[in-house]
């Protein structure tokens, strides 16, 4: 089906296999995203969250259970395959922004587009509207180190949408952040996951956030509830 971005089915996850300290931590996550469609993911702590969105990014294999992104079965592929998908179909945003100290906020941009084969000069100005779209082009040849946290954290908005994903996956992606600074910046991610029609699946303990989402799930125990 082409109206789903993201589909995950009867996700089964344990850690420690075997051993006594065996947990069962997703007990058959079934999970849709359509296209476009943006969805909050509300865990409470330990219920599996990290463990999901990894799942869902190939970044983890479940033990049984299928990810399917725009309609391929992921699940079985190798790991050649799998990279590939994650380099060019899923952006990646964590609590905390994760960008290269050593390089520029328009590098850290282009640096995932150069990867790709893409030449400099485009890299350099689809980093640039990016950087202007949530704000921060004129911050755009300053260190990390030399940014405020909510100019960190766009920044690595920016880089996660640089080669322009199907699907975006977040954990907490503000949660570093003050309130007024998160409302902010959560804004300029919604804006800019708008502005390009990306489906995405972001997990927040936040519920005002959440309700800004099109489509709130709860993961309790291992499930959705
Ligand atoms: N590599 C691992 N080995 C063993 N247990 C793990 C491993 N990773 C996670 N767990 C356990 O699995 C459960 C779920 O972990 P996960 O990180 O997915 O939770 P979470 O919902 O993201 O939590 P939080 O919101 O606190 O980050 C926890 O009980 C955790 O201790």
């Amino acid at each position: 089906m082409n109206d789903v971005t993201l589909s995950l089915s009867n996700l089964k996850k344990a850690y420690n296999h075997g051993k006594p300290n065996e947990v069962q931590v997703l007990h058959g996550v079934s999970l849709d995203v359509g296209k476009g469609e943006v969805v909050a993911l509300v865990a409470p702590s330990g219920a599996g969250k990290s463990t999901l969105l990894h799942i869902a990014g190939l970044l983890d294999t479940p033990d049984t259970g299928t990810v399917a992104i725009g309609g391929e079965d992921l699940t079985t592929l190798g790991d050649r395959k799998r990279t590939a998908v994650r380099r060019n179909d899923v952006g990646f945003i964590y609590q905390f922004h994760h960008l290269l100290p050593e390089f520029s906020a328009l590098e850290n941009i282009m640096l995932p587009q150069l990867a790709n084969g893409i030449a400099q000069g485009v890299a350099e100005t689809h980093a640039m509207e990016l950087l202007a779209r949530v704000g921060v082009d004129s911050r755009a040849q300053h260190r990390p180190a030399a940014l405020s946290g909510g100019e960190q954290q766009r920044v690595a908005f920016c880089r996660a949408l640089a080669n322009k994903p199907k699907l975006l996956l977040a954990d907490e992606p503000t949660g570093n952040l003050d309130p007024a600074t998160s409302d902010r910046v959560f804004d300029a991610l919604m804006e800019l996951v708008r502005a390009s029609g990306l489906s995405a699946l972001i997990a927040t303990h936040n519920l005002d956030l959440a309700a800004r989402m099109d489509r709130t799930v709860r993961l309790e125990a291992g499930l959705i509830a």
